[in-house]
């Protein structure tokens, strides 16, 4: 019988099985179904995901993230905020300020430690990349997809599409305890216009320095949070003049509150909690 030892911690609710890969060995052909196994809450652990914590030639820890369907995303917010909080707890860092290496390129972490244990953890996530073929998006040939015209399913809709790294595309709505988040969710998601498929934000604009957000996420589905997309849709925001820029943005998502700025440099500053729900072992 196989096992390996895990941790499962969360983001505002956005859980994952988190795996520390200089201790454990997994076969690279079973990662993906071994993500959707462990995050089968009736026959696995019960988690939107696997996060694998991995050794890295360029930081001193890489993540590798699997979304519930086994699709391997190429970012995730929450889960950064928690490899940060799981290398630091566990000296595999010895500064409260890393880098951390991402499908997407690197991350700088910076931690917040209270009597041992992380508290808080900012991510600078670097620049969104904007450009139609970063999203990546097919359609129009305006250069970014910016308050662009949307049919789905032959009502009208008016989207804006950002990438951190992973893509994700932007509705705003007027009350967002309406927003059709489990209806248009699932159908964007696979919209052939998004060739890599995409993640699905719903906002609902408070003021210039405040949202409230909901998530259909790429590969899991409805989750209490989606670190990224909550950088995106404050990005998203800001291209649309609806808040403002290098002014922290306080993000309402189901599962809490993110704290996140793009700031005149260019970069993505997000602040949130991280937090370890238990570990155990599993055996496949
Ligand atoms: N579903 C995402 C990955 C997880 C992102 C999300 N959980 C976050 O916190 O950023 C994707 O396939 O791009």
């Amino acid at each position: 019988m196989n096992k390996f030892s895990f941790t499962k911690m969360h983001g505002l609710g956005n859980s994952y099985i988190y795996v520390n890969m200089f201790e454990e060995t997994i076969p690279e052909s079973l990662l993906s179904s071994l993500a959707v196994k462990v995050s089968n809450v009736n026959t696995g652990i019960g988690a939107d995901g696997m996060i694998l914590i991995c050794p890295s030639e360029v930081a001193p820890v890489k993540m590798r993230i699997f979304n519930s369907d086994g699709s391997e995303g190429k970012n995730c917010g929450n889960g950064l905020r928690c490899v940060a909080k799981y290398a630091y707890e566990h000296g595999m860092v010895k500064d409260r300020s890393f880098f951390i290496e991402t499908l997407s390129g690197l991350v700088k972490a910076e931690v917040t430690v209270e009597n041992g244990a992380v508290t808080n953890v900012t991510i600078d996530m670097g620049k969104p990349r904007l450009k139609r073929s970063e999203i990546p998006m097919i359609g129009l040939d305006a250069e970014r997809v910016v308050a662009e015209p949307f049919e789905v399913d032959g009502k009208q809709y008016e989207i804006t599409a950002v990438s951190m790294g992973n893509p994700h595309v932007i509705f705003y709505v007027d009350d967002i305890t309406t927003a059709p988040v489990t209806t248009l969710g699932p159908i964007v998601e696979k919209d052939e216009r998004f060739p890599e498929g995409v993640n699905v934000e719903f906002v609902e604009v408070v003021n210039d320095h405040e949202l409230h957000f909901r998530v259909w996420e790429r590969g899991s589905g409805v989750t209490q949070a989606c670190g990224t997309g909550a950088c995106a849709a404050v990005v998203a925001s800001v291209l649309n003049g609806k808040t403002a820029r290098n002014k922290e943005t306080v993000v309402h998502l189901a599962g809490g509150d993110l704290i996140i700025t793009w700031t005149d440099e260019g970069n993505v500053r997000m602040t949130g909690p991280a937090e370890t729900i238990c570990t155990g072992v599993y055996y496949y």
